[in-house]
């Protein structure tokens, strides 16, 4: 072998900073993890999405070695740490309720981790006070978490999580004990964070899709324990596989139609919906004939004349969300209602009016009418 491809395959070889494979965890005999697998390379942000009971803080708390799994592996950098405690896997972890040491000062708290790796004292103080810089909270360093806000006391644990340089970097919901207003804040510092963090592998564990949008180049998808769909976030959410993800991730119409002409792979593809035909795109094979479902997104579609090409409906309701309006329309055949959501325009159809909803020529996407069990 020549030393480029030496090269090439020790490149290719670089092992993921994170590795869960095949793991399942139980509960005394209740499963809450089911030979569940995700790979996080360096520099990766992947959310771990789902409704609650999901299983995502169990997934978490398996990375960090807060629980065992009854089978399957997890490996940090291509390091085995299944039998591993928790401190010997140099992660940082920071969850939901903040969890700090309330006797200790900010600094005292981000300086735990160092203290505890037995740090010189001259390091220690140089790095808690690149830290607090790095979360904002250089004013703070003297105080104690009780005379902290919420934000101020999460920013202190995030600080502190990174005390110990860790390659990967484990968020359970760290925005949710936190005000609306604080949080939209908060998630823009989280995604500034990120940035600064490029070697670093982060998993980050939400039930708020927008979240998980904003901070993840891959959501992986989590329901009754297993995971359901993993990719790449735009797409996921552009092109869901699943009747679930697509529900989940972004709220959208789904209409039953029939396939018109069939796919093997990524196309477009012919479909019918009532008495209406349109394009949709397929990311999986579908055959002619086919039951499936057509996901619009609310935000893709508009209203138009009734003679226009589309869906015909009718208005049934109107509700202003401040920057957009909420049309529901009730859609002829199938009859079911269909959100679609307009910008603040003047001129908008009252509800008894009948339009029809226009889609674009790339914005309809096709679903398997049945989720796998
Ligand atoms: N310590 C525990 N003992 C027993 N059952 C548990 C324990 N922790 C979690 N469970 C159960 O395991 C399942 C998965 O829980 P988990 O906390 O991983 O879900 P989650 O998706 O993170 O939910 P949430 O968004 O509500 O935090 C749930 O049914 C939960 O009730």
């Amino acid at each position: 072998m020549t030393q480029a491809e030496l090269g090439g395959a020790t490149r290719l070889a670089a092992p993921p900073a994170i590795q869960i494979a095949g793991v399942t965890v139980h509960y005394g005999r209740t499963p809450a993890l089911v030979d569940f697998s995700l790979d996080v390379a360096a520099g990766e942000t992947v959310a771990l999405l789902g409704p609650s009971g999901s299983g995502k803080s169990t997934a978490l708390k398996a990375v960090a070695g807060f629980v065992q799994p009854s089978s399957g592996r997890i490996l940090l950098g291509g390091r085995d740490v299944t039998h591993e405690p928790p401190h010997g896997r140099g992660v940082g972890v920071v969850v939901q309720q903040y969890a700090l040491f309330p006797h200790l000062t900010v600094a005292e708290n981000v300086a735990f981790g160092l203290r505890a790796r037995r740090r010189p004292r001259a390091e220690v103080s140089v790095r808690v006070r690149e830290l607090l810089d790095m979360v904002g909270m250089a004013g703070f360093a003297g105080r104690r978490p009780r005379e902290l806000s919420g934000g101020q006391q999460q920013r202190v644990a995030i600080a502190r999580a990174l005390a110990i340089r860790p390659n990967v970097l484990l968020l359970d919901e760290p925005l949710s004990a936190l005000d609306a207003a604080l949080r939209a804040d908060m998630l823009a510092e989280l995604q500034r964070l990120r940035d600064e963090l490029p070697d670093v592998a982060i998993l980050y564990v939400t039930h708020d899709q927008g979240e998980a949008l904003a901070l993840a180049g891959r959501i992986a998808v989590m329901r009754d324990a297993r995971l359901v769909d993993v990719d790449d976030a735009q797409r996921l959410y552009r092109l869901p596989p699943s009747r679930f993800t697509a529900s989940f991730l972004g709220g959208a119409n789904l209409l039953p139609a029939t396939v018109l002409d069939g796919s093997d792979g990524d196309a477009l593809i012919g479909v019918r919906i009532g008495t209406s035909t349109l394009r949709a795109e397929a990311t999986a094979r579908f055959s002619a004939g086919q039951r499936v479902l057509v996901c619009l997104r609310p935000h893709t579609l508009s209203v138009r004349e009734p003679t226009a090409a589309g869906l015909p409906a009718t208005l049934t309701g109107v509700q202003w969300r401040g920057s957009s309006y909420r049309l529901t329309c009730l859609v002829d055949e199938p009859a079911m209602d269909v959100h679609v959501d307009v910008p603040n325009v003047d001129g908008l159809p009252a509800p008894g009016q009948r339009v029809v909803i226009a889609v674009p020529e790339v914005g309809a996407s096709v679903v398997p009418d049945r989720d796998e069990p």
